[in-house]
């Protein structure tokens, strides 16, 4: 038998399986008033390295939708898989550890603790996930995360002494110190004018350039444009509003 008879046929590689996969999700609320389906049948799929914008009015679900996905509530219906894994109705236990060793959270508000510095700020991250890290080594990681973030000069500092836009960069090294697969951003520029919101949201998407996958829920279209995709979150459900590649 030649060499060319037993090389294995080179065709095109199977797609990836997505980091996340959500099919048909609905969410209804069910508050003192009369129930609202807050999400109708959402179809979402992220791949490594991507980075999807969701725009939409206030109050059509973008944060109800980033809430479902980070696993602090869950669907009413419709699937979720992570990876391969079909966590649609996942106890609580096991959402919490998912949610400290794949997911990063940004919010708004940055949520740093005031009397710590910038290092233990992230390094605070390390102290309860899974697997327990030196101090030597949290600290190290911390820096790292902040030197990404072009911070490591202001690791000393503590919060108060912090612009917003500096804090926030801050909480992105806390979100990606633990080398989350996937990374939710809800609104991470709202309290940051338009040049320091470019700033933490050219942070947020470089983390991407890593194989981070990048769900941005925001208002600001520009913002938006940043992302290879562009989702639209109106009446209950997702639909492209530009393709960018
Ligand atoms: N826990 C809750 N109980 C009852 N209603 C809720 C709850 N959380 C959110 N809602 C309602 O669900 C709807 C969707 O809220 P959500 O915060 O997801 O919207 P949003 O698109 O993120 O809005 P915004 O852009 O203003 O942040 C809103 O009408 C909100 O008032």
């Amino acid at each position: 038998m030649t060499a060319a008879q037993i090389t294995p046929e080179v065709g095109p590689a199977p797609p990836a399986t997505p980091l996340i996969r959500l099919t048909g999700v609905t969410k209804t609320l069910r508050g003192q008033q009369q129930p609202r389906a807050i999400l109708d049948g959402v179809d979402l799929t992220l791949h490594s390295g991507e980075s999807i914008a969701v725009l939409g009015r206030s109050g059509s679900g973008k944060s109800t939708l980033l809430s479902l996905i980070g696993l602090f509530d869950r669907a009413d219906g419709g699937q979720y898989l992570l990876g391969d894994r079909d966590i649609t109705r996942l106890p609580e236990r096991k959402a919490a550890a998912l949610r400290s060793s794949e997911f990063g959270f940004v919010f708004q508000r940055f949520f740093l603790l005031k009397h710590l510095t910038a290092a233990q700020n992230v390094a605070m991250a390390m102290v309860n996930g899974q697997g327990w890290l030196p101090r030597r080594k949290r600290k190290a990681r911390a820096m790292a995360a902040l030197d990404q973030m072009g911070i490591a000069h202001l690791a000393k500092h503590k919060p108060p002494r912090l612009s917003g836009g500096e804090q926030q960069r801050v909480a992105i090294a806390r979100a990606l110190v633990r080398d989350p697969k996937i990374l939710l951003a809800d609104e991470p520029t709202g309290a940051l004018d338009t040049e320091t919101g470019n700033v933490v949201v050219e942070a947020l998407r470089a983390a991407t350039d890593r194989g981070c996958g990048l769900i941005l829920v925001t208002h600001d279209h520009d913002h938006a444009a940043k992302m290879q995709r562009i989702l639209h979150l109106d009446h209950g459900t997702l639909s492209p509003m530009e393709v960018r590649r």
